[in-house]
This record gives structure tokens, C-alpha cells and sequence, in this order.
């Protein structure tokens, strides 16, 4: 059933493509404005200011990753896929259930549209401050250019910035966050957004069938897929094993597409307890399980955390895009995902809306913020 909030969101009336902004889409998080990492590195490349050095615990692992096990991340053939062979989709069941993580190979983004939004980011943050400030975070949102989930002054801050964006619906746009310089900026979000969205589409399908659904499955639980599209910019930094890029986390998303600089490794996962390094196929996407599909598939497909490292080097920029459901949303394990046995419901029923902004409202803190869904043991055996 679909409730009146969602009616009353689905009849705002916006006119985005003829540039008329809309007040009424919604706001996301409130996050404390802090200084441009950039700007800071280009004054004095070799001031690390205390509140980004971390703590030995949170840096550990920082230099040794970049080891033989980068290889082992699943590679999955979207072709393949979509020609119904068994196989591959065996090999995605078994990348869901032991990473949380594969990259995606011939998944048909022309790789003119890459490299088209890749060119007009490394532009756009070459930019001045003044120019790139144009579009800064407002205080209570976190679309814009500037920083996310800083909760308090307290915090240690991620060695990164950040252009944000909601991208889809396209009633949720709000074009004054969507940077003018340079000029192909606008036009390579929309064609680099456009195209993920159809691979986003794809892949919903294929998770659909293994979790026991329709290929329709999925995509019609969101209602209507919100997409936002996160350019994280990465600066080198002169003590790169002291700093993190961005902090430990899961994604609140369904699934996450990640398209990453070819010359400089960042990413890395916690497997098994070790962080590997996600090292960059050339055209290749990374697609990671969100929170969400944690929760629909009552976690046998986890979210993993992940982080970004920093290199001493060279700057670093990578395109996330989120794919999420709508607001209204109401999430719980599928019936398809909850077995016979005790406990049979690892989590609880929450409106989506209400746990992204939870989530977001906070510091990027591993998974702490999945366990306002989870079920507590005491509950467990009223179920
Ligand atoms: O830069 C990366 O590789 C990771 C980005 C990421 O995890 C995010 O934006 O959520
Ligand atoms: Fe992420």
C-alpha cells in the first residue's frame, strides 16, 4: 500500500529541468562545516593538523595493504549476466555472501561517458576555493560541496571533500548544488548518472533472483530509486599513514557503484577482519551490498565496511553513486530470507527515511548505525 506522504511527494510539481529550484525536496543531514582539506594541502603541503591525526587503533593497517590479496576482490561479468548464464550468477550469489564487494566488467557504460565524468570532476576541483565555494554544504543539508558526518567539533576529520548530489528523482534535484564550471560538469553528472542508473537496474534484477524473487523483485520495493551521486577528492597528504580519506563505514544504500581513479588505490574492505585494498580495473565499476540489501536479506548478504587510504603522492578522486529506496520505504527481511530456524528475524522493520537520516545524523563509525535495525537477543524469541 502506498501511504499519503509518498502520494504528497510524488505530486510536488517540479519543474528541475527548466532550472526552477525546488523547495520542496527533501533535506538529508545537518553535518558541522570544517575547513577544505585541498585548500590546506595546497597552502602547506606538509601541515597535518592534530584533529586528522588518528589513533594507532583506527590507522592500523594503513601501509601494509597493498599486497597480493588485492586480486581476490570478485570480478563479475555483467554480460554475462544478462545472457542468463548460471554460472555467473553463482559467482555473484557467492561475491554477496563472502565479500559484500565485486567489481563489474562489461557492464556497457561507453567509456567516453567514464572518462567524460572524470575529466569535468578533476576540473571542476581545480577550480579556485571562491569558484568551488559557490556551491558549498548549507548548514542543514548535505547536498554541496564540503563535508559530511561531522557530528561534533570533537570528531577526527577524514582527509577529504566532497561534492554531493541528489541525482534521482529528478523532482528531488536541487540545481544550485550542481556546479555551473565547468561548463560539462552538469551534462557529465547527468550521462555518467543516467547510465549507472540503467546498471544499477540490471544488477537489482540479477540480486532479485538470489534472493528468491521475481527479476522484478527488488526495483519495485523502492517505490522509486533515489540516486545520489558522491565525488569524494582525496589530497595527497605528507603523513599518509597518520590520516584516513574517509572513515570506516557501511553504505545506507541498496547497493553502491563506485567508479575509482585507475592510478591511485584508495579503497580498501574489511575482510575477514583484514583491510584489503580494492585494486582498479581500468573501465571497471565496484558495486558494493548496502545496508539495505543487509537488512531485506536478513544479512546474508552483508554491508562490509570500508574506508579510503591516502597516498603521499598524488590526489585521489572517486564517483560513488548511491542507489536507495524511497523515504517511505518500509524495511524488514524479505519472507524469502528468513529460514525456519530460531532466530528467524535478525531485523526489525524500519521506515528507510528514518534510518538513512539516523545514520547520517552521526560520524562515520564502521557499522555501529545498522544496529537501530537490528533485533536484540531478549526480543528475539517474541518474533
Ligand atoms: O573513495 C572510495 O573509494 C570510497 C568512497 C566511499 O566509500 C563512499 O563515498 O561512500
Ligand atoms: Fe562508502
Amino acid at each position: 500500500m502506498i501511504n499519503s506522504s509518498f502520494i504528497r511527494k510524488e505530486n510536488m510539481g517540479f519543474d528541475g529541468e527548466n532550472g526552477i529550484e525546488n523547495e520542496k525536496a527533501p533535506n538529508w543531514a545537518t553535518s558541522i562545516p570544517v575547513d577544505n582539506v585541498q585548500e590546506m594541502v595546497r597552502r602547506n603541503s606538509y601541515a597535518v593538523p592534530e584533529k586528522y591525526i588518528r589513533n594507532l587503533e583506527d590507522r592500523h593497517g594503513n601501509t601494509c595493504l597493498f599486497s597480493a590479496s588485492t586480486n581476490n576482490i570478485p570480478v563479475i561479468d555483467l554480460s554475462l549476466l544478462t545472457d542468463n548464464c548460471k554460472e555467473e550468477l553463482k559467482k555473484l550469489d557467492l561475491a554477496c555472501a563472502e565479500w559484500g564487494f565485486f567489481q563489474v566488467i562489461n557492464h556497457g557504460i561507453a567509456q567516453e561517458t567514464l572518462l567524460g565524468m572524470k575529466d569535468a570532476a578533476v576540473s571542476f576541483f581545480e577550480l579556485p576555493l571562491e569558484e568551488k565555494e559557490k556551491y558549498s554544504m548549507p548548514p542543514n543539508d548535505i547536498q554541496g560541496y564540503g563535508h559530511a558526518y561531522v557530528a561534533s567539533t570533537e570528531q577526527k576529520l577524514d582527509w577529504s571533500d566532497a561534492l554531493i548530489m541528489v541525482v534521482y528523482p529528478t523532482h528531488y534535484r536541487k540545481y544550485k548544488y550542481w556546479p555551473a564550471t565547468p561548463p560539462g560538469l552538469k551534462d557529465a553528472i547527468e550521462a555518467y548518472s543516467f547510465e549507472v542508473n540503467k546498471v544499477a537496474k540490471k544488477l537489482l534484477s540479477f540480486l532479485s533472483l538470489i534472493v528468491g524473487m521475481d527479476k522484478e523483485g527488488l526495483l519495485g520495493m523502492h517505490k522509486e530509486i533515489m540516486q545520489a551521486l558522491r565525488l569524494n577528492y582525496y589530497p595527497p597528504c605528507s603523513k599518509p599513514d597518520q590520516v584516513i580519506g574517509l572513515s570506516p563505514h557501511s553504505d545506507t544504500s541498496t547497493i553502491s557503484i563506485l567508479m575509482q581513479d585507475e592510478d591511485v588505490t584508495g579503497l580498501q574492505i574489511r575482510h575477514h577482519g583484514e583491510w584489503v585494498s580494492v585494486k582498479p580495473i581500468p573501465n571497471s565499476l565496484v558495486v558494493n551490498i548496502g545496508d539495505v540489501i543487509e537488512i531485506w536479506s536478513n544479512g546474508k548478504y552483508k554491508s562490509i565496511e570500508h574506508r579510503a587510504v591516502i597516498n603521499d603522492q598524488k590526489a585521489r578522486i572517486s564517483y560513488a553513486s548511491f542507489i536507495c529506496p524511497n523515504d517511505d520505504v518500509e524495511i524488514e527481511p524479505l519472507k524469502q530470507t528468513v529460514g525456519s530456524q530460531e532466530p528467524k528475524k535478525l531485523y526489525k522493520k524500519i521506515r528507510y527515511g528514518d534510518f538513512l537520516r539516523q545514520s547520517m545524523k552521526r560520524k562515520m563509525e564502521g557499522k555501529a548505525h545498522t544496529d537501530v535495525a537490528k533485533i536484540e537477543r531478549n526480543i528475539e524469541k517474541d518474533l
